[in-house]
């Protein structure tokens, strides 16, 4: 009889990363005919979010999350940098989005020539209240286009990824999206992490 899987506390507010997140655990469960190595739970805390570098801002609140909670946790942080504006907003898109909008996004590079845009993942885990982070990252190559698709989840709409054949995010299949999204290459490597450190 194979023991029951570790569980592990994920520390968001966001629905949506919890969603995509599970499917994308089953998903490589599935693939692997292995059982399952953890299960997500979750809990939403409201932690600052300082400002920093992706890499900053992953470490503060999984740093936070593992104070506040008193154990081991993990964290995700997403960014959205635009290679026209030197990598912003960044871990600042939250706030963009929410007061300019998918429109706002895309008139904020009228006159640049390069509409390229990476979608970053930053999972961060913590051992513990006072332990070092450890960062796992995932990237997706695209670009920014005028929203296009079912407006669910954020900036959605309007990113392009390079592999979709012309979708944007919102248009594509959940599972499509999950195969090559920033969460996922940052998750299998947070998978690969916790999955060796169980073995
Ligand atoms: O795959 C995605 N596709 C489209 N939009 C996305 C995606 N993933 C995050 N987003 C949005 C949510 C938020 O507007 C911002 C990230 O901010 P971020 O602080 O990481 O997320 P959050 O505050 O919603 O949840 P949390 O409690 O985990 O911090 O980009
Ligand atoms: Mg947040």
């Amino acid at each position: 009889m194979s023991p029951s899987p570790r569980s592990i506390l994920f520390v968001t507010g966001n629905a949506n990363k919890l969603k995509e997140v599970r499917a994308i655990l089953l998903a490589s469960t599935e693939a692997s005919g292995a059982p399952a190595p953890f299960t997500v739970e979750s809990q939403d805390l409201d932690l600052p979010e300082i400002q920093g570098t992706t890499q900053e801002v992953a470490k503060a609140k999984v740093s936070a999350a593992a104070q506040a909670i008193g154990g081991p946790c993990i964290t995700e942080d997403t960014a959205l940098g635009f290679e026209a504006l030197g990598g912003l907003p960044g871990p600042f898109i939250k706030y963009f989005m929410k007061e300019v909008g998918h429109e706002g996004l895309n008139n904020m590079l009228a006159g640049f020539p390069s509409k390229r845009a990476t979608a970053i993942c930053t999972f961060a885990y913590s051992a513990g209240p006072g332990s070092e982070p450890i960062l796992f990252e995932g990237r997706t190559e695209g670009k920014i286009v005028p929203a296009r698709g079912p407006t669910h989840f954020g900036w959605d709409p309007v990113f392009e990824p390079e592999e979709s054949d012309g979708q944007t995010y919102a248009e594509m299949d959940g599972a499509e999206k999950n195969k090559i999204s920033h969460r996922y290459r940052a998750l299998e490597k947070l998978r690969k992490f916790l999955t060796e450190q169980e073995a």
